[in-house]
């Protein structure tokens, strides 16, 4: 495959130990993983402010003491499903260098890719629907877009470098583009349609905008 730029945007957030099962481990991870589930559906459906814990825990069918075993409010919640929302897009980088795209179809193909998670993804939509609510969540959730745009920046960046842009393009400013067109593009879809046509909207404007953008 062609060699890829090196990517620091998106780098793993946390270091993961490999450890042989626990089962006891095991079981505490299934439940996190519920709770940020539960957490996730009623945050993208009725939003922070309107979501207590004991939602979640009714949600979950269990009790209040189980949620705050794992998450200690409902702002470290908050920032606890936004993580998992960003988390998504190095698994994602990954899968996508693996098929061996050159930059400008990884940039590409990320963001297509990226249009079926906020379609389907429930982690995904409750992650976006916080960012916009964040000026009311007491707590230190991640600056929005900023990853992704420097994702893009380095692709683009690489794409020149190989004459896949056009001549005058700036490669930060299509990043900034992007990411900005993007962002409308699903939240317009969530107003309108709940994103049933989130990857077609994002379609025709990947479309225009590459077409832009390819030498
Ligand atoms: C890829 C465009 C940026 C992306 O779109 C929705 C959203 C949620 O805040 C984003 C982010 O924070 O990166």
């Amino acid at each position: 495959s062609e060699p890829q730029p090196a990517i620091a945007a998106f780098a793993p957030r946390k270091f993961v130990t490999r450890r042989g099962p626990d089962p006891k481990q095991e079981r505490s991870a299934r439940t996190r993983l519920l709770v940020l589930t539960a957490a996730s559906e009623l945050f993208a459906e009725q939003g922070f402010r309107h979501t207590s814990v004991k939602d979640v825990a009714d949600r979950m069918k269990m009790t209040k003491g189980a949620v705050y075993f794992h998450y200690p409010s409902k702002e470290a919640l908050a920032v606890a499903v936004v993580e998992e929302h960003y988390a998504r897009w190095p698994a994602l980088l990954e899968e996508v260098l693996t098929e061996g795209y050159g930059p400008l179809e990884t940039a590409e193909q990320m963001l297509a890719r990226a249009a079926v998670s906020f379609r389907d993804d429930i982690v995904v939509q409750a992650g976006a629907r916080l960012q916009i609510e964040r000026p009311h969540i007491d707590a230190e959730l991640p600056t929005p877009y900023v990853d992704w745009t420097e994702l893009l920046a380095s692709l683009l960046v690489a794409a020149r470098d190989e004459g896949q842009v056009r001549e005058g393009v700036s490669p930060e400013a299509a990043a900034r583009s992007l990411v900005s067109a993007f962002f409308g593009a699903q939240h317009i879809s969530d107003v309108l349609r709940g994103r049933a046509d989130v990857v077609e909207r994002w379609t025709e404007t990947s479309e225009l905008l590459f077409h832009a953008i390819r030498a």
